[in-house]
């Protein structure tokens, strides 16, 4: 029988007082997409840490095709045989495709020429089909541009096994089936992946075995064929309930007054869009990327500065481009880069959630410690957020844990407004109805809401859904759409194309 191409067997991680990985093993299958799935913090980033030879175990051992895994000190070693491609670029911004694919390997003789780097460069992303200019910088690439030219940097380097840890989080439909075609050619190749999402329905779609983490443990390793979704829920959770009930949608109050306004709103990526949001409705935002709806969001809450038009809190215009005004007058958001605008990664959980009511909590904007830490204990139970306890710094979470902490920071300040841009982003299936239910929950308060989503759940949640195509609204659905309704007008074809 052929080596497994990875083989975890009784691994054991822990970070101080908080057991990451107990007894975790893991078999994945050359030439197969392997799925890894659990709830957030259920230790699945910190199995591919240590899969990826990033951090060591503390018991436990890891092989590759049979042989012990390379000492942790020595780094080509490892990106010969596995590389993850994360979220997150990791790639260096201002340098060339050319020069990111080459990074850090010298060539022969030390000089590098830059027409034979071109060549090469061009050569390797052809041969794997990748249709991107390897002039352009690395910064100025789409995430799935991005994602492929890592993904062929790796191969480039003689690894066979590549991690996707949740690559489609930040693509739409349509890069999400081009990148399955991608994966599907290349497991043609010989390339096999482990692959990591909250989304259910993609491990269906492109793996053919999962395993299922749950509190640090293995809890069970499946064909996917032989699984059905209820079940894998029921496993990532440890519960009986099988799949979240559907949504029901208490109706809007009459007469309920407008409180947020946007008025012929113009600037990068969107043109003249107007729309009105009532106390307790929910307007959703839908459309692909290229659509502009993250801008028109990053707009009304003062993140970016209109060419034209207004936004206006209950009849009152807020200037232009200016966040702190926009907290002022009542706005919240979730913003869609949580780690560059949304977090204060080395602070604590309760210094995070308090950040934006300082003002309010004590004399001079200098709150007790207590009355943080009496916030941060609450925050916790309200959102459900996995974390050892209020001081806990946000960057020691799992990233869905941070997401929950991202929401708890919205809606501290009991804001009027509140834009929510991908909510839901990494949060596991379980924690994504416990925030919807959040969406809700505001609503029944009276407050206003903008919802940017990707999900086709998070926005079922709302009163009406805008479509943007190019630029501006192209259609409004009211509540009970049906999928394939919505889906045809965010792509922008009728339903029987
Ligand atoms: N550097 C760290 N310091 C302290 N605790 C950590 C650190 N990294 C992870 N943890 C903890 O280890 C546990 C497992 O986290 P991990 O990031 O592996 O979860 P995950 O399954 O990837 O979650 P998610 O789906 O939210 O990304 C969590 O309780 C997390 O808080």
């Amino acid at each position: 029988m052929i080596a497994p191409v990875v083989q975890a067997v009784g691994v054991g991680k822990r970070y101080g007082p908080t057991v990451a990985l107990h007894d975790v093993s893991l078999t994945v299958r050359p030439g197969e997409s392997h799925a890894l799935v659990g709830r957030n913090g259920a230790g699945k980033s910190t199995l591919v840490s240590i899969l990826t030879g990033l951090s060591a175990t503390d018991s436990g051992s890891v092989s590759f095709s049979g042989e012990p895994a390379p000492p942790l000190s020595k780094k080509d070693a490892w990106q010969s045989r596995v590389a993850c491609v994360y979220q997150h670029a990791m790639v260096v911004p201002q340098l060339s495709v050319a020069e990111n694919l080459f990074l850090n390997r010298p060539a022969r003789g030390g000089l590098i020429g830059w027409k034979k780097l071109r060549r090469q460069a061009r050569e390797l992303l052809d041969s794997w089909g990748v249709r991107v200019a390897v002039d352009t910088p690395a910064g100025e690439l789409s995430i799935e541009d991005r994602q492929f030219v890592e993904i062929a940097r790796a191969l480039s380097r003689g690894a066979r096994f590549i991690v996707l840890d949740e690559p489609t989080a930040q693509l739409d439909s349509q890069a999400i089936e081009r990148l399955f075609a991608r994966m599907r050619q290349m497991q043609q190749s010989g390339i096999t992946f482990l692959f990591i999402s909250h989304h259910l329905h993609e491990v269906y779609e492109v793996c053919q075995a999962v395993t299922v983490l749950r509190d640090a443990r293995h809890v069970l390793t499946a064909p996917v064929e032989k699984i059905g979704r209820a079940e894998l829920v029921d496993a990532m959770t440890g519960e009986q309930d099988g799949l979240p009930a559907a949504v029901t949608h208490a109706p809007l109050a009459v007469g309920a007054g407008e409180v947020l306004t946007v008025t012929a709103l113009s600037g990068d990526g969107f043109r003249d869009v107007s729309l009105q949001v009532r106390r307790g409705e929910v307007v959703g935002l839908a459309g692909s990327n290229a659509s502009g709806k993250h801008q028109v969001a990053e707009t009304v809450y003062g993140l970016r500065a209109p060419t034209a038009g207004t936004v206006a809190v209950e009849g009152k215009t807020l200037p232009s481009g200016d966040i702190a005004a926009a907290l002022q007058a009542g706005i919240g958001c979730v913003p869609r880069d949580r780690h560059h605008q949304g977090l204060v990664l080395a602070h604590s959980i309760m210094d995070n959630v308090t950040l934006s009511v300082l003002d309010r909590m004590g004399r001079c904007g200098i709150a007790t410690p207590r009355a943080r830490r009496a916030r941060g204990t609450r925050a916790l139970s309200d959102y459900g957020i996995v974390a050892t306890g209020p001081e806990q710094p946000v960057s020691d979470l799992s990233g869905g844990n941070q997401q929950k902490v991202v929401l708890a920071r919205a809606l501290e300040r009991d804001p009027r407004v509140v834009v929510l841009i991908n909510p839901t982003a990494g949060v596991d299936v379980k924690s994504k109805e416990a925030l919807l239910a959040v969406v809700d929950r505001v609503r029944a308060e009276g407050k206003a809401v903008l919802l940017v989503s990707d999900e086709l759940d998070d926005l079922r949640r709302a009163d009406r859904v805008l479509v943007l195509r190019g630029g501006a609204v192209v259609a409004e659905h009211r509540a009970g759409w049906s999928d394939g309704e919505l889906v045809a007008g965010i792509e922008g074809v009728g339903r029987h194309d």
